[in-house]
């Protein structure tokens, strides 16, 4: 792979993309958004630039155990002890100019979020509990929810139930997103004594607790169907009844294919899709 392909994995730029989607979609429900392009694009540039430094500093953190997992290993060609101290300096400078891009040309509640997002995916999530408890993707996944509060406070400097809602719906669904993903690396959690949920009860019991999570997951996603200040646009409620539905059968059937590794693979990926598909309709809705 190029050196910029592997630059860019190290910086978890998939990753970043469905991030800037939260905070893009807060953006465009603030009445008005549209006639503020320039705002749009400080909030995605400075965001970009926090989220992928913080992937960075994730990655030189968890260089030991990185390279004893096979799907992080890869990792190694781009970071490496004699890379390490470019990379901290690059990642160091990006987040550096996020904070001072957000603070000066947007407001400061915008920027505190977005290195809320940056501190709680670093310091709470990689560095406090990663390695120390099963909850570590419970309590470390705020991480996901400050892009919303972020792109809310980006036009009106003020935080409501809609950037709080989007927020928590992403919070609610890093569990069913992760877990499932885990499962397909559980021999390598357990190798580098990553307490992830499936490599300490088992895969039968993380499907279990993917199971209740999805639940209330799906619960929550239909809040707004009872809480007329949550305004979503028409086709929300449909279309997460309808993604929900979906979600969970792809989330059940490892229980009914004697939990074969390939369909919590699956779950995972229709997970990304399920976030990805209710974001872009909140965003798609005022266009049309
Ligand atoms: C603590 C919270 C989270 C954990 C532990 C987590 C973990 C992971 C891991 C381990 C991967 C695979 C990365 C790789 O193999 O390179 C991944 C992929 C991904 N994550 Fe998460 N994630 C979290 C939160 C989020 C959030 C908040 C978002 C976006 C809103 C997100 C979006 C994605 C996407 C888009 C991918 C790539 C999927 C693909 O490659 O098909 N994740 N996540
Ligand atoms: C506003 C802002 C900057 C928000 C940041 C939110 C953010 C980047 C969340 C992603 C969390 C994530 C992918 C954790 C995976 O780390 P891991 O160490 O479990 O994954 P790995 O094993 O692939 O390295």
């Amino acid at each position: 792979m190029s050196k910029i392909t592997n630059f860019m994995k190290i910086t978890k730029l998939e990753i970043t993309i469905l991030i800037d989607l939260v905070a893009i979609t807060a953006f465009i429900l603030v009445p008005g958004s549209f006639s503020h392009p320039l705002i749009l694009f400080l909030l995605i540039l400075s965001g970009t630039l926090a989220s992928m430094s913080a992937s960075m500093f994730n990655n030189i953190y968890d260089m030991d155990i990185d390279t004893k997992m096979k799907r992080t290993r890869s990792r190694s060609s781009t970071l490496n002890p004699g890379t390490r101290g470019l990379i901290f300096s690059i990642a160091a400078a990006m987040i550096v100019v996020s904070f001072v891009l957000s603070s000066v040309f947007i407001n400061l509640l915008t920027a505190l979020f977005i290195f809320g997002g940056f501190l709680s995916y670093v310091f709470l999530y990689t560095i406090l509990l990663k390695r120390r408890t099963t909850w570590n993707i419970v309590i470390g996944g705020i991480a996901g929810g400050f892009p919303a509060l972020a792109g809310w406070a980006a036009l009106t400097n003020s935080v409501s139930f809609t950037s709080l809602f989007l927020a928590f719906l992403v919070f609610m669904w890093t569990p069913t997103h992760f877990w499932n993903l885990s499962i397909n690396n559980v021999d390598d959690y357990k190798a580098s004594q990553v307490p992830m949920l499936p490599a300490i009860v088992g895969i039968k019991k993380t499907e279990f607790w993917i199971v209740i999570n999805t639940v209330i997951l799906i619960f929550y996603s239909l809040i707004p169907l009872f809480v007329p200040s949550i305004k979503l646009g028409l086709p929300y409620i449909p279309i997460a009844i309808i993604m929900d539905i979906i979600l969970l059968y792809y989330v059940l059937k490892p229980a009914f294919k004697s939990y074969d590794k390939k369909y919590f693979r699956k779950a995972f990926g229709f997970s990304n899709m399920y976030l990805m598909i209710l974001l872009l309709v909140i965003i798609i809705y005022p266009f049309i």
